[in-house]
């Protein structure tokens, strides 16, 4: 079973290997905001991006008239991405293909080296076992979908030259293959992440959405009792809570509620719990703070806050290779 020899392999004593963390969710869900924050907090020379929607088989022009968008695994190299996962969590180096979002086109492929820490973003990094077994964290973003829609629609009409008639014809088009092979991904993830407004709530405009995280009993998280006794009672005021949710499955799973609305001194006081936390994990290495929370041109402390758990567990398991 190749998915058991990359446990038995990146499990036996070979010295140190990169952590890696996949973040996998539909087009525009959020995956670079998440990511860019998270590389530069910890600094390039540390950590690795690689976007795995580089392993498109077909370029832009190519795709029109094929029987399947982007999103189905027979439009990627998904072999190709699995043996690249692979690589890299070993620490070996790989010839990635580069898409080229902006033009459509595959261009030149780049060497990447894998530092300490790799991030592997993008439609497809849960879809097969094999790549599955290559990661030590995984995380599915899952926005509402009219959230998602909306954010698709912003991205690809200022960024990458389409009409909002022609993106809402492609997101029409996509979506059995997104319910088909990307919204399954989510079942394989450690912390599932839902940033979103609170129902019911009619906040200014300008309110950072708020960030509901699934923390699944698949890793080991971390103790946030203390955090949550200095946020204060729970209580719609304070920036951050615990509740008991059924999962997809029926299983009880903790979800960790994180309040955009809330004042600034409020997810301060949490920022700095879990910050302690991070520190009794990060060695001599440098972490830049003001890196967290940036998204286009705004802020967000529910995006800092998942971010810093994010880095919590990317150090944690660093800190027990080494250990
Ligand atoms: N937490 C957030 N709060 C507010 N806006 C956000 C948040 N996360 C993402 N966005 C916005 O949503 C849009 C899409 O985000 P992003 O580019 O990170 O998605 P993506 O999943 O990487 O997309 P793709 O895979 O299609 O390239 C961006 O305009 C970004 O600013
Ligand atoms: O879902 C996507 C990730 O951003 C892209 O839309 C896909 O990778 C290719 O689409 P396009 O034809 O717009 O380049």
């Amino acid at each position: 079973m190749p998915h058991r020899i990359v446990h038995m392999l990146r499990a036996r004593d070979a010295g140190r290997r990169p952590v890696m963390l996949a973040i996998a969710g539909d087009s525009a869900a959020g995956k670079t905001t998440l990511t860019k924050g998270l590389v530069e907090c910890l600094g390039a020379d540390r950590m690795t991006a690689v976007c795995v929607d580089d392993y498109h088989r077909y370029d832009r022009k190519e795709r029109v008239g094929k029987p399947f968008t982007a999103l189905h695994p027979d439009c990627n190299h998904v072999d190709i991405m699995e043996q690249h996962l692979q690589l890299l969590s070993m620490g070996e180096p790989i010839l990635k293909p580069v898409y080229d979002h902006a033009t459509g086109e595959l261009v030149r492929p780049e060497l990447v080296t894998p530092k300490d820490f790799v991030i592997v973003e993008g439609l497809l990094p849960l879809h097969t076992r094999l790549a599955r077994a290559c990661f030590d964290i995984t995380v599915y973003l899952d926005p509402p979908e009219p959230l998602r829609q909306s954010w698709k629609q912003q991205r690809d009409c200022g960024k990458r030259g389409y009409t909002p008639e022609q993106v809402q014809a492609e997101l029409d088009r996509r979506e059995p293959e997104s319910a088909a092979y990307i919204r399954p991904q989510r079942r394989w993830a450690d912390i599932v992440v839902r940033f979103a407004p609170v129902a019911g709530r009619v906040d200014p405009p300008g309110t950072p959405l708020s960030a509901e995280l699934l923390l699944r009993p698949t890793i080991d998280h971390p103790d946030l009792a203390g955090v949550l006794a200095e946020a204060g009672p729970a209580g719609a005021e304070t920036a951050m809570h615990l509740s008991l949710h059924r999962d997809d499955d029926g299983r009880p799973v903790d979800a960790l509620h994180v309040h955009g609305y809330v004042q600034p001194n409020e997810s301060e006081i949490v920022k700095k719990a879990i910050w302690e936390r991070v520190g009794q994990r990060t060695g001599d290495g440098r972490l830049d703070a003001d890196a967290l929370g940036r998204f286009g041109e705004g802020t967000s402390d529910p995006l800092a806050i998942t971010q810093l758990l994010l880095l919590y567990h990317l150090l944690d398991a660093d800190h027990r290779q080494a250990a």
